[in-house]
């Protein structure tokens, strides 16, 4: 049973120290470019202690000579003391500046790595975090590991230098001494331990409780609107003091840990220096040593506790890097969208932009990894200059069926292919590469703060005022753009405030009309409208010249006689219905 424990214990072990080494080499991936900064960083750093030791070796001689028990000249030394001091002071605010480039240098690249690496990552693996969640890991998880880069390799060695390089001049001078300085360093050690151990699970608490608030005061600031609607106010400001409260009993409880550990390592401190000069004295005393060899002796005793103290506090700051690395690849390491075909749809649009693209979808099933089965066996057609629409019971799949259209979600099976050419034979599959042939306008309100010709302009930067306003014409937007003060230049601000649901609707579409991308698709795009602007709108749109495939999902089965086919998505099929039932479901209504 022991052996069996011990077993299990080495496997963990093994596995934890593979895993730390693994998060070690991705920390140094992005260290990497900058190899040459961290090596004068380094040098900087050996230096530093060489100048240091030299000084405390000078400063020996001035004393000695101050005390008559070595013949010097007194100026030269106190010179040479001075100017030290001053080469000492300059590598350490050049060693200060490397340090700070380095750190700002991989914080930008770890920050734009993940970045661009989170906006390829797989949407459904990515909805499986909360926004917070991603947010603390991309901000507080990068600059952790910036910040500590240096303290892995370069200070490691510069500690190390400078405890074997100041240990070898007190043993150099009196070995009896080097007992003394070095008499703390097993309690340092023992006392260390736990304070370890505390440390690691206190990042991680940490980390996962800044994710917490941070999620929490995001989900609060935008909806503001119904915290007030609900008069949740109370709620909301007892929950956030909830939060902080857990936050700061875990922050003082580590702080109680560490204060008791700094007491104990201050005592320790305390008693290794009083020893020292104890020793010190009486060597002075007995005529073993001069009075400038204790002095020495002293500032080398302090610089030994010191690196040691630095060496203890390198393992805290290793294992935070490491957390951080193992959050922040977690993110990296989920699947990533297949972009491959990228150049070869680039090629298809620029081919058969102007006849148009369709989209074929045959035997099509998906669940979502949560297991929700949604379609089985489904089918769907959809062609230029035609308006499909998708209706539907609530939560029978019409948004997922967009999703599937965007390559947002993958089908368990299924041949979902954009087509075109002679008789649409002419196919591509459906990837994260077709998805540049799409507009998608979403549920909600996608608007962002600047103005409507901004806005306009952030899927078309080149387009000009006039094609801003015939997109805006068509989406009948128009009629209240006009009336503006400002017109296409008026703010509006986030999420399309000061505009009604129904104008950021129709600016949505406009936008999204703007860009003539081959295919559109409306994700309840019109609900808030009036049943005739509803109507006008896609009335235009199939009016249009541009061959666009439309599809749009609605409740409303008053527009559904202006649409060329009506898909019903209902017990996870998708079935076009015929003239008669598309006219019941109208009567129906
Ligand atoms: N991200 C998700 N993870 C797991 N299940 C989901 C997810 N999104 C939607 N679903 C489930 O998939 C089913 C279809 O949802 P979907 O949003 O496609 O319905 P819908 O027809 O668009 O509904 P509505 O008309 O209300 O917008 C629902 O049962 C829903 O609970």
């Amino acid at each position: 049973m022991k052996e069996k424990i011990s077993l299990i214990w080495k496997h963990f072990r093994q596995g934890s120290l593979q895993k730390m080494w693994l998060q070690t080499l991705w920390i140094y991936q992005y260290g990497k470019h900058y190899w040459k900064s961290m090596l004068l960083y380094t040098l900087l750093g050996l230096t530093g202690t060489v100048v240091s030791l030299i000084s405390s070796l000078i400063s020996k001689d001035l004393v000695d000579i101050i005390t008559g028990h070595q013949t010097g000249k007194l100026v030269s030394t106190f010179i040479a003391m001075i100017s030290f001091s001053i080469i000492s002071i300059l590598i350490s605010q050049a060693s200060s500046y490397a340090s700070t480039f380095i750190n700002l240098k991989v914080d930008t690249e770890i920050k734009n790595d993940i970045f661009s690496k989170m906006l390829v990552t797989d949407w459904e693996a990515l909805t499986k975090y909360h926004t917070g969640d991603l947010v603390t890991r991309w901000s507080a998880d990068a600059s952790n590991i910036s910040s500590g880069i240096l303290n892995w390799i370069p200070n490691l060695i510069i500690y190390v230098f400078r405890f074997l390089s100041a240990l070898a001049i007190v043993l150099y001078y009196d070995p009896t001494f080097a007992l003394f300085a070095l008499i703390g360093i097993p309690f340092s050690a023992l006392l260390s331990r736990p304070l370890l151990k505390r440390m690691k699970q206190n990042n991680q608490r940490s980390a996962a409780m800044n994710a917490k608030l941070y999620g929490f005061n995001q989900e609060s600031f935008s909806n503001i609107q119904t915290i007030k609607a609900f008069d949740l106010i109370h709620f909301y400001t007892n929950k956030l003091k909830t939060l902080q409260q857990d936050y700061i009993s875990m922050r003082l409880d580590f702080q109680k840990m560490s204060m008791l550990t700094s007491i104990l390592m201050s005592v320790i401190g305390f008693i290794v220096s009083y020893s020292c000069y104890g020793w010190g004295i009486y060597r002075v005393w007995s005529q073993a040593i001069s009075y400038g060899t204790m002095t020495m002796f002293l500032s080398l005793s302090s610089t030994l506790t010191a690196s040691v103290n630095s060496l203890v506090g390198l393992i805290p700051s290793a294992i935070s890097l490491t957390i951080s690395a193992g959050r922040l690849m977690d993110i990296v390491e989920m699947p990533q969208e297949d972009h491959s075909q990228d150049t070869l749809v680039t090629e298809f649009e620029a081919q058969h932009k102007s006849e148009g693209i369709g989209l074929e979808l045959k035997e099509l099933n998906y669940a979502y990894h949560t297991g929700t089965k949604v379609f089985l066996n489904a089918n769907l057609n959809a062609y230029p200059h035609e308006i499909i629409a998708l209706v539907g019971p609530s939560g029978e799949g019409k948004t997922t069926m967009l999703r599937l259209l965007l390559s947002l979600l993958k089908p368990q099976n299924g041949d979902l292919s954009v087509c075109s050419g002679a008789n649409f034979s002419k196919k591509i599959s459906l990837s994260p590469s077709t998805r540049k042939l799409f507009s998608y306008v979403p549920q909600g309100n996608t608007m962002f703060s600047g103005t409507i010709a901004e806005n306009m302009r952030i899927v078309k930067p080149e387009a000009t005022d006039a094609e801003i306003i015939e997109a805006l014409k068509l989406a009948c937007a128009w009629e209240f753009v006009a009336k503006l003060p400002d017109g296409i230049q008026s703010e509006i601000k986030e999420r399309g405030g000061g505009l009604s649901e129904g104008q950021a609707q129709r600016l949505s579409i406009a936008r999204a009309l703007l860009r003539k991308s081959p295919i559109l698709l409306l994700d309840e795009a019109t609900s808030a409208l009036d049943v005739a602007t509803e109507r006008n709108v896609l009335k235009n749109i199939m009016q249009d010249t541009y061959p666009r495939t439309c599809i749009v999902t609605t409740h409303r089965p008053t527009v559904l006689n202006i649409c060329t086919r009506v898909y019903a998505i209902r017990k996870k099929k998708c079935e076009c219905l015929t003239e008669s039932e598309i006219q019941k479901l109208i009567a129906e209504f």
